[in-house]
């Protein structure tokens, strides 16, 4: 099975799963990335049983509005009941390295309005300590060097996330993203609030404040259900 398969069939699974946990007229929160688009794109006939849904990135908002979903400001929600993201990588606590797609930010607010934070991934994502994909630091522009200079401090390697085109990459928040390879997360907790700590950071990559309540994996032969304590 191919890995976009795998992405098709864990989207159809937390379509399934939303269906079954959720009654009618809930708002929707949605990540953002390939396997959340599979799973927007099966949630589209369902999109009448929404009041709406919120949204993790621009790039999710046009598709979801593609399918003629109405997109809530979060500003007007006080919980969603379910969100579903994806994970770059995701530990067997369910603390979780996000931002491969820049959308981190935005995805750690929704994921704090979440009563169920529900990562869909396929199985290739499950490490038992996170760090091998480079973490993603969101820095206002300005204090980029500083931020740097701390994490070659703790022995992290940062590079500018660019473009195709070598222009530097720009979230939708307008910020910059610092991508660090070679640290070894043993404790996702302490290293998240203490980045968190550093003037500059706006969000950085590991959600352990608000890790994943349950994941849906595809694997080679079907879904496997994990609910983390
Ligand atoms: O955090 C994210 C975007 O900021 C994504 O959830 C993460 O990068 C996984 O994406 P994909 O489903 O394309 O592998």
């Amino acid at each position: 099975m191919t890995q976009d398969e795998l992405k098709r069939q864990v989207g159809q699974a937390a379509v399934e799963y939303v269906l079954a946990h959720t009654g009618a007229g809930v708002v929707l929160g949605v990540g953002t990335g390939s396997t959340v688009n599979c799973f927007i794109d099966a949630m589209a006939p369902h999109r009448d049983r929404f009041q709406g849904a919120v949204s993790s990135s621009l790039a999710s908002t046009q598709r979801l509005e593609h399918h003629g979903f109405t997109v809530i400001d979060p500003n007007a929600v006080t919980s969603v009941p379910v969100y579903v993201d994806g994970a770059d990588e995701i530990d067997p606590r369910g603390n979780m390295v996000k931002g491969g797609g820049g959308a981190l930010t935005r995805e750690k607010i929704l994921a704090s309005l979440a009563d169920v934070f529900v990562c869909i991934a396929d199985a290739s994502k499950r490490v038992p300590v996170l760090g091998g994909f480079p973490l993603p630091i969101e820095v206002v522009p300005m204090a980029r060097a500083l931020i740097e200079r701390r994490v070659r401090a703790l022995g992290g390697m940062p590079t500018l996330r660019a473009n195709p085109d070598g222009t530097a990459f720009v979230t939708d928040n307008g910020h910059q993203i610092l991508d660090v390879r070679g640290l070894t997360v043993g404790d996702p907790l302490a290293f998240e609030q203490q980045v968190n700590a550093w003037p500059g950071v706006l969000t950085m990559g590991v959600f352990a404040l608000q890790r994943a309540d349950m994941g849906l994996f595809a694997t080679a032969t079907g879904i496997e259900t994990v609910r983390f304590g």
